[in-house]
C-alpha cells in the first residue's frame, strides 16, 4: 500500500513551472531516487512533497505529519550541543530519547560539542540523525550525503535500511549509489515549459 503518492503533479518556483505531469507512488519499505541535471527541479519537487510550497497542479496524497524533510542545509542550532540539538528536535516532534540517533550516526563522542564547532561532515551526520528523532515514516531528503566520508555514507545507508525495515520509506535526490534497492525517477522528461509561467507567488518559504 502506498505511503505517499502524487497524481498529475506540477511544481513551480517563483511562479515558473518547473516539472509537470508527475505520477508516482512509494510504499512502506521502498526508496525512490530522483535523478536529473542541476536545475531540473528535484529540490522543487521535494519541497512540494514536504508541504513547504503548494503544488501548481495535481495532488500529493500522504497522511498528515508523515513527512520528515532534510534540506540542503543542516538546520542546526550552532550554540546548542549535538545532544541538545537532538533533544530539541525530539521535543518538536513529540518524541523522547536520542540515544539511538546518537549511536546510529556515531555521534556519542561529539554529543557535548556545540554544533557550531563540528566539521561539515559531522554537522551533516547530526542533521541526518535528526530524522531518527522525528518518528515520521516518510523521509524526503535533498542530497543527504553531501560532505559525508565513505564510513558516514555507510552509517546513513544502514540507518535508511533500518528505517525501511520498520515500515518507513524514503524519497531522495542523490547522485551517489547508496547500495539500496530503489526505484529511480529521472525528472528530465517532466520538465515544464517556463513560458507558461503565471507570475503567481507560490512560495510558503524561500
Ligand atoms: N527561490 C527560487 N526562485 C525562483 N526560481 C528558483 C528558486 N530556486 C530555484 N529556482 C529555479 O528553479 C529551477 C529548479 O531548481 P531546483 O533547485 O528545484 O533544481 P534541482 O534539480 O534541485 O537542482 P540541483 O541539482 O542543482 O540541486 C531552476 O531553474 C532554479 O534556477
Amino acid at each position: 500500500m502506498s505511503i505517499l503518492s502524487v497524481t498529475d503533479l506540477s511544481v513551480a518556483r517563483g511562479g515558473v513551472p518547473v516539472l509537470e505531469g508527475l505520477n508516482f507512488s512509494v510504499a512502506s519499505g521502498q526508496v525512490l531516487i530522483l535523478r536529473g541535471p542541476n536545475g531540473a527541479g528535484k529540490t522543487t519537487l521535494l519541497r512540494t512533497l514536504a508541504g513547504l510550497q503548494p503544488a501548481l497542479a495535481g495532488q500529493v496524497i500522504c497522511a498528515p505529519d508523515a513527512v520528515a524533510y532534510g534540506a540542503h542545509a543542516d538546520g542546526l542550532k550552532s550554540t546548542l550541543t549535538a545532544a541538545e540539538n537532538l533533544t530539541f528536535w525530539a521535543g518538536v516532534y513529540g518524541q523522547s530519547g536520542i540515544d539511538a540517533a546518537l549511536t546510529a550516526f556515531d555521534l556519542n563522542p561529539l554529543a557535548d560539542r556545540p554544533a557550531g564547532n563540528l566539521s561539515a561532515g559531522q554537522k551533516r551526520r547530526l542533521g541526518l540523525a535528526r530524522l531518527l528523532v522525528t518518528g515520521r515514516p516518510v523521509w524526503v531528503l535533498d542530497e543527504p550525503t553531501v560532505s559525508l566520508d565513505t564510513a558516514s555514507v555507510a552509517l546513513f545507508a544502514a540507518a535508511v535500511q533500518a528505517h525501511l525495515e520498520t515500515g518507513g520509506a524514503m524519497i531522495v535526490a542523490t547522485h551517489i549509489d547508496l547500495g539500496l534497492q530503489a526505484q529511480v525517477l529521472d525528472v528530465t522528461p517532466f520538465r515544464a515549459d517556463p513560458k507558461t509561467a503565471t507570475g503567481a507567488f507560490d512560495e510558503a518559504f524561500l
